[in-house]
């Protein structure tokens, strides 16, 4: 299976965490980890599955370097019917009324476009005792869990 692990991020954790990812996933995966800044949702495909990592910014913004794919969503509108996606969010509850809310926004606009998620949004938070890889690691098991089961089906 093609897995697509994209990441949004401004100090490096949400990247460390997809390589993280990567390396649980293991050979069985083709893998490919990209920064969202270099993606474009156009160009999505259906026969890959979407891990995507993201932090939070600002008032609940997605980070800097997942602008540009957010206005690529909100802009462009691109179909998204057919792809699927897991998201992962990395937050802060220092910042209560906006913890997380890059992921969940990001969810939002490609469930909008027709995209299908898979499984709950996993979060971390970073006042939390848990290093992110504690949380994300057990998380994606579930999710490639998921995968299995509807392939199955
Ligand atoms: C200036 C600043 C603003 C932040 N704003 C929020 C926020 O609004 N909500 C939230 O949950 N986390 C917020 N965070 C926490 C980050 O999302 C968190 O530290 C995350 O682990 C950073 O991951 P990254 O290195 O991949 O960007 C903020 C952090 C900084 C430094």
């Amino acid at each position: 299976m093609k897995v697509g692990i994209y990441y949004g991020s401004e100090t490096g954790n949400s990247e460390m965490l997809c390589e993280d990812i990567e390396a649980e996933l293991g050979d069985g995966f083709d893998c490919d980890i990209q920064s969202l800044a270099d993606v474009d949702p156009a160009a999505m495909q259906k026969d890959t599955f979407y891990i995507i990592v993201t932090s939070t910014y600002g008032n609940g913004d997605l980070p800097s370097t997942a602008l540009p794919f957010e206005e690529a969503l909100v802009e462009g509108k691109p179909d998204l019917n057919g792809i699927r996606f897991a998201i992962f969010g990395l937050g802060d509850m220092v910042f209560a009324e906006t913890f997380a809310h890059g992921s969940m926004k990001l969810a939002d606009m490609m469930k909008a476009q027709g995209a299908t998620q898979v499984g709950e949004r996993g979060i971390h938070d970073a006042s939390g005792f848990d290093m992110p890889e504690d949380i994300a690691l057990p998380w994606v098991q579930g999710i490639m869990g998921l995968m299995d089961a509807d392939q199955a089906a």
